[in-house]
């Protein structure tokens, strides 16, 4: 960090307290609560992410899309009671406007979908990158913002959407070495839950609130489960129907709560089958106590987990036919997928499958003397026109030891060095680091050899 006056680099610990620049004291440098910065470091890390989403994403034939970070509030007033509602990051424009940092992509692609209308040919598969905001008190120190990548698939009422959608997750999980031993994947269908509130005649505008209440059961205590419950309009003894029909494990037991003819059994068969054909049926766990947390879910519902249990849902997602039309739109079938970047990377940790990404480039360029410092640029010019990652040296005074050491860092390939000597015939020297071998060459030699 430089200081106003542009003295060198100040150390920002120093003990007297924080220095003062020639323009006042120092600004925090750190970013606000909750977010983080992405150093180069992290950032190459966050890059080789986000091109691994966007690889899976193509290699499933799905198109990239986009939208503003600040939507309209009203994508988000819902009434579910949802956490995601409830820590809103919204705001005031200057214009008067009520608008909210997207607390998730669904929202956003279902309004551009609706924009679009009938002219798109359907099905639509779309997938996005975003940063998703929340505003939490800070007491429990979470972070406000995360990256999460989204599939989803429009048009399609069949669980053959979803099978796409969880063979992607697969295949991106595949294609960072995490295994089935390492990630499951709890698969159920909101259907269940649906079947049972019609058993116990609880009106279906309730549906929506009971799925966010039921979602926290693993993490709040059982009372105040059952006391929101109760709240949501929810009798005592349809309470223990629900709790029972989440705690199911198999088919079976599925089928004699409710009836082999249920639309959810045949569409989780369904679902299962299909996962045959792909190859991915050792990922997927039939678990009927998965909900997730969202409102709009009418159907399958998905996360995935770590099998060692350290970590909070690593992506999830789910069937949501409704939410188009609540947006006042025709009732259109959709589903997809939110992927977190922060879980992911913490998995990636624990199963040390981190990658290795230093900063590499392919040649190091130095003039010797100040006075080829312009040829110098003209050889790099070059370089950089056939594809080379090159670093000029533009900084002074810089010796032989700095410049190999550098070079190391770099773990560059080529070290050209421009000496009046050699230039004087026209050459420069060209170091092959990897074969520890010299020539002198034209820059024409140089160019052609590259
Ligand atoms: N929805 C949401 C947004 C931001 C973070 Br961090 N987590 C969840």
């Amino acid at each position: 960090i430089r200081a106003m006056s542009g003295s060198p680099a100040v150390s920002l610990k120093e003990k007297e307290g924080t220095p003062k620049g020639s323009m006042g004291s120092l600004i925090s440098t750190d970013p606000p609560k909750g977010t983080r910065d992405f150093p180069p470091e992290d950032m190459r890390l966050r890059t080789w992410l986000f091109n691994n989403f966007r690889e899976v994403s193509r290699l499933f034939s799905f198109e990239e899309v986009d939208f503003p970070l600040v939507e309209s509030e009203e994508l988000y007033t819902r009434k579910a009671g949802e956490e995601i509602v409830g820590q809103l990051y919204n705001f005031e424009d200057k214009g008067g406007r009520k608008v909210a940092l997207r607390p998730e992509l669904t929202p956003s692609l279902a309004r551009l979908v609706l924009q679009k209308g009938r002219a798109q040919s359907y099905p639509l598969k779309w997938f996005a990158i975003g940063q998703c905001w929340r505003y939490e008190r800070m007491t429990r120190g979470r972070r406000r913002e995360h990256y999460q990548w989204n599939m989803d698939i429009i048009g399609v009422p069949g669980v053959e959407a979803e099978a796409e959608l969880l063979s992607a997750i697969v295949t991106f999980f595949t294609k960072l070495g995490i295994t089935s031993n390492d990630v499951g994947i709890k698969v159920s269908n909101r259907k269940v839950l649906q079947a049972v509130l019609e058993k116990f005649n609880i009106p279906v505008d309730s549906f929506p609130a009971v799925c966010v209440i039921v979602d926290k059961l693993e993490k709040l205590p059982r009372e105040e489960i059952e006391g929101e419950l109760d709240k949501a309009g929810v009798p005592s003894n349809a309470v223990e129907g629900i709790l029972k029909a989440l705690s199911l494990k198999s088919f079976d037991d599925l089928e004699a709560l409710i009836g082999a003819q249920s639309g959810a059994v045949a569409e989780l068969k369904q679902l299962f089958a299909l996962a045959e054909g792909y190859g991915i049926q050792d990922w997927l766990h039939f678990d009927a106590s998965v909900v997730r947390g969202l409102a709009y879910y009418t159907g399958t519902v998905f996360e995935g987990f770590d099998k060692d249990k350290k970590l909070r849902a690593i992506c999830g997602g789910g069937r949501y036919d409704r939410l188009l039309s609540t947006y006042g739109g025709q009732d259109t079938p959709a589903c997809g997928f939110g992927f977190g970047d922060a879980v992911i990377v913490e998995l990636l940790k624990e199963k040390k499958l981190l990658p290795v990404l230093p900063h590499v480039v392919d040649d190091v360029v130095m003039a010797l003397e100040d006075s080829l410092r312009v040829p110098a640029a003209g050889v790099a010019a070059r370089l950089r026109s056939k594809g080379r990652v090159v670093e000029l040296v533009i900084e002074k005074g810089k010796k032989m030891k700095w410049v190999f050491k550098h070079c190391d860092t770099l773990k560059a390939k080529r070290l050209v060095l421009l000496g009046s000597t050699e230039w004087d015939q026209g050459k420069v020297n060209v170091k092959d680091l990897d074969a520890r071998e010299q020539t002198l060459k034209t820059v024409d030699e140089l160019i052609e050899s590259t």
